[in-house]
């Protein structure tokens, strides 16, 4: 099975197209497209001294790998220097994240795996935009999506994404809960062949609440939403205490933890992993892997970036694009 994958390469000033260019030095298992401005590979490939040859995407001898790269090439609205980030830039960054879901919608690749974008620089060119988990979910017009970031060996998953801190308590809902807990057991199964998985959850407080003395947030909403849910057959544990939650003890019987917010999960994730870890996003009807870094301007056009988490997120993506088209042809 030929599993095709559009690469976005994020912002164009950031370590997306050097990543871009490393992965074309190698020997790669899937078909890759890599949706971006051509002249900006060219340049970055020149930078760092890479050997790069490009195909455009529909073209007789496209290939990727080994020093090729096939392109569906997109324009930037300004000349790009690596590290500096150009306000025109973000409408061209956001118009590939569009072609990227277009293109999975009418079949010309089987999933999408992201670059890096500047969140920031989006905005202030005037388009709202919290991360490609929130892009791609209206996209699709789907309700609720999950972000989980996931190494060979730990899974987090998060209720709550990019949202400021002070907003995280009213946002974690009994409903928001039990509709991102229904969403990671199912795509625990689907995507990763885990028969019933198993959910450590997370408490919002610290202590769990401390039996209503920390915070009244466990009792009144997280404790009734898992009851829910355990009553209809997903296997959970907590609310735990997120301090301790992440814990061999704990982890060794468990497939994923589901944190209540970005800074409670993801730290630990990175530090566990940071590198090699992919983030995914379930709960669509199209495959969507990332990387588990930023932008990293401060790398771009230097060689000292590295390609990890890319090739995890191809790898994770490829895996379940095959398991995708496996389930729809059955
Ligand atoms: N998938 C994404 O699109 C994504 C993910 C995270 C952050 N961001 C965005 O990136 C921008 C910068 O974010 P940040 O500074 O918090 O995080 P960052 O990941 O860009 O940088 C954090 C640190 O990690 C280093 N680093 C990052 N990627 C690396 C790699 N591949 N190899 C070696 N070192 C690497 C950087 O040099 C820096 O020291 C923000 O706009 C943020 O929203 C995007
Ligand atoms: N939360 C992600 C991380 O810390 O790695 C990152 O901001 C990217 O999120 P999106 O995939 O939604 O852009």
């Amino acid at each position: 099975m030929t599993i095709r994958l559009a690469i976005t390469a994020g912002e164009p000033a950031g370590i997306g197209p050097d990543l871009c260019v490393d992965i074309a030095q190698r020997s790669l298992d899937v078909d890759v497209v890599v949706i971006t401005d051509p002249a900006v590979l060219r340049d970055r490939a020149q930078t760092l001294g890479l050997p790069l040859t490009l195909h455009e995407f529909g073209s007789t001898d496209a290939r990727s790998g080994n020093g090729h790269l096939t392109v569906c090439p997109v324009e930037v609205n300004h000349p790009v220097t690596a590290g500096e980030l150009q306000t025109a830039n973000g409408s061209f960054v956001v118009e590939t994240l569009r072609i990227a879901a277009e293109g999975c919608t009418d079949g010309r690749w089987d999933g999408i795996v992201t670059a890096p974008v500047h969140k920031g620089v989006i905005n202030d060119c005037g388009i709202a935009f919290s991360g490609h988990t929130e892009y791609f979910r209206d996209f699709c017009g789907v309700e609720e999506v999950v972000m989980m970031l996931a190494t060979e060996d730990l899974r987090v998953a998060l209720v709550t994404t990019h949202l400021p801190l002070k907003d995280v308590a009213a946002a974690c809902t009994a409903d928001r809960i039990k509709r991102v807990s229904r969403i990671l057991n199912a795509d625990l199964k689907h995507f990763f062949g885990i028969r019933e998985p198993h959910i450590l959850v997370a408490g919002l407080n610290p202590h769990a609440g401390e039996d209503g003395h920390l915070g009244r947030e466990e009792i009144d909403t997280i404790i009734p939403a898992l009851n829910e849910l355990r009553a209809e057959g997903v296997n959970l544990t907590g609310p735990l205490p997120a301090d301790t939650l992440f814990t061999p003890k704990y982890l060794q019987n468990a497939d994923a933890a589901l944190a209540m917010f970005h800074d409670q999960g993801l730290p630990v994730l990175k530090f566990h992993g940071f590198g090699r870890a992919a983030n995914i996003t379930l709960g669509m009807p199209i495959v969507r892997t990332s990387v588990d870094h930023g932008t990293a301007l401060d790398l771009a056009g230097t060689g000292k970036a590295d390609s990890g988490s890319l090739l995890t997120a191809l790898r994770v993506g490829a895996q379940m694009a095959a398991n995708r088209r496996k389930e729809i042809e059955s």
